[in-house]
């Protein structure tokens, strides 16, 4: 799905007006049906409603939400229209005509002085003063009110945005002087804002309300953010023949563990089997032949020279993966070794934690890199290799930055993993769940992407395809273990599932 700047949403509602032959009115009172829709699902009718109503199209939705939620039998409703200026967008000022014809409505137009109305946690607020047409912060009277109802205790309902909130980027912005949500209903598309952990208590719960934007013009629109949905996945996965063999599902090389950190070449081992790799070698510490061997006797053991870590990635066999990093450790020699493997591999790689700790030991080998590693930091990772960041924003905006300089993939971990193209395109991934912040989670990750690239998949694919199903695992594993309860074993071990629930288009994905 892609996600569209705030900009080019006015030009798909005019694509989808003159397509669908309606005036832009009926597309507002179809945004705000879905929106009032939603509240009547969750509130009974005698609840109290504020609804707060600014000069734009933002307001015209809350306008027509409160006329439509009044006429549903919601009696104790409270509009409150803010035009301070004098002046209301066309469509605003139709839905103000269509409000005051009501018997009995409560409304109040601001002009100037404004007593906001008590408000308590029993209360609803719907927060319709500005949406994606926001251009500058809230200030004044407007601030204000944004912190009375933050205040307040209210429930809190979002059109679009909560207000305050820019489409897009917000590392400026105080979020105190944002209207804090519980629920942001936003139309079709989400905005690259929902995807900033920064946001998150300000957004609440967000839901996208389907109001049949034209399609056309959104295929046609360009777009660097998209959000990777099972529909989206399931083209790319191909279905295994009748006369294959396991040479024909590619081999892995993995290069994990070290003295104390066994568990990690077990995650990756099994999640990479779990995914479909043909053949999966371990090369690791002499230490931990009979750990790997035991607890995965699917893989094959290559045993290093030393006894407690790594100090050799020489590749001596044909590998379609080779993955370094799961519990490697960053003694010397072990960067020696990751120096030599860097130099001299002529396979698809995948480089996690520890080997991209190591890099940034030895910051240089990041030239070194083969175009198209798959690199898979989470924060503190990316943070080490490529400098502090102070927040999301500036971190994704490195992250393009480096993927288009150094030409690999970065998938940069979080609740909305964003995997960022050497093209700059960045797919957020909408998988996953808290329970999956878990020792070993991210090496089972690496195991998945390594058994797509050893499978023959190109390695974008192979980082979008792995992040998705091994959030996809982790999602149905949460389902029968909890959030508190669940392992990255159990995420591993649910890998195969995943997969065949995106391949049979099980519900609810499709
Ligand atoms: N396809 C869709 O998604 C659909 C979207 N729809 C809805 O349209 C909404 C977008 O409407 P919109 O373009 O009229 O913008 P909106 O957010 O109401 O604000 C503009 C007004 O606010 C003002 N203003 C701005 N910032 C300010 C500030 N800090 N402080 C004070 N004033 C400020 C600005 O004034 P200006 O500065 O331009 O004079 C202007 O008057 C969208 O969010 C959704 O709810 C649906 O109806 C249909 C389908
Ligand atoms: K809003």
């Amino acid at each position: 799905m892609k996600i569209f700047e705030s900009h080019t949403i006015k030009e798909i509602d005019n694509a989808t007006c003159e397509a669908q032959n309606i005036d832009s009115l009926q597309l507002m009172e179809r945004a705000a049906n879905a929106v009032a829709c939603e509240i009547i699902t969750r509130f009974f009718p005698t609840q109290r409603i504020v609804v707060i109503a600014g000069p734009g199209n933002n307001g015209g939705d809350a306008l027509a939400v409160a006329r439509i939620l009044y006429e549903q039998g919601y009696k104790k409703v409270e509009v409150f229209l803010f035009n301070v200026i004098g002046k209301l967008s066309h469509d605003c000022e139709e839905e103000r005509k269509k409000l005051i014809t009501m018997d009995g409505i409560d409304f109040t137009e601001v002009k100037r002085d404004f007593q906001p109305p008590y408000l308590s946690e029993n209360d609803v607020v719907v927060d319709g003063m500005f949406g994606c047409g926001l251009n500058k912060q809230l200030q004044g009277g407007f601030m204000m009110l944004a912190r009375y109802i933050n205040d307040s205790g209210a429930y809190v309902v979002s059109i679009d945005l909560p207000s305050g909130l820019f489409g897009e980027w917000n590392a400026d912005v105080n979020r105190r002087d944002v209207v804090h949500a519980d629920l942001t209903l936003s139309f079709q598309t989400p905005k690259l804002s929902f995807f900033f952990s920064e946001n998150s208590d300000v957004l609440g719960e967000w839901k996208l309300l389907d109001i049949d934007l034209d399609d056309s013009m959104m295929k046609e629109i360009p777009t660097n953010y998209l959000l990777v949905e099972a529909k989206n996945v399931r083209p790319l996965l191909k279905p295994r023949k009748l006369f294959t063999g396991k040479r024909d599902y590619g081999s892995v090389l993995l290069f994990s563990g070290s003295i104390g950190m066994m568990g990690a070449a077990v995650l990756s081992a099994r999640a990479c089997l779990r995914s479909g790799a043909g053949l999966v070698t371990v090369h690791s510490a002499r230490i931990g032949m009979p750990v790997v061997q035991t607890a995965v006797p699917e893989a094959m053991f290559e045993p290093d020279r030393n006894e407690n870590y790594i100090t050799d990635m020489g590749v001596h066999h044909t590998h379609q993966a080779v993955v370094a990093g799961p519990g490697i450790g960053t003694n010397d020699r072990t960067v020696d070794a990751l120096e030599e493997l860097l130099k001299t591999t002529k396979s698809p790689l995948v480089l996690d934690a520890d080997a991209l700790n190591c890099i940034a030991r030895r910051p240089q080998l990041l030239t070194n890199l083969p175009s198209y590693t798959i690199i898979t930091p989470h924060i503190g990772e990316f943070d080490r290799l490529f400098g502090e960041h102070n927040n999301s924003e500036d971190r994704l905006k490195k992250a393009i930055e480096m993927a288009k300089y150094h030409n690999i993939i970065i998938v940069l971990k979080g609740h909305y993993t964003a995997t960022v193209r050497p093209t700059g395109r960045v797919y957020f991934n909408s998988t996953g769940n808290p329970g999956m912040a878990t020792a070993g989670s991210g090496d089972v990750l690496t195991g998945v992407i390594a058994a797509f690239l050893a499978q023959g998949y190109r390695p974008e694919h192979a980082a979008t395809l792995g992040v998705y199903i091994h959030g996809l695992a982790g999602d149905m594993a949460v389902k029968e273990i909890g959030e508190y309860g669940l392992v990255s074993s159990d995420i591993a071990n649910y890998c195969g599932r995943a997969i065949r629930a995106i391949i049979n288009r099980e519900s609810p994905l499709f």
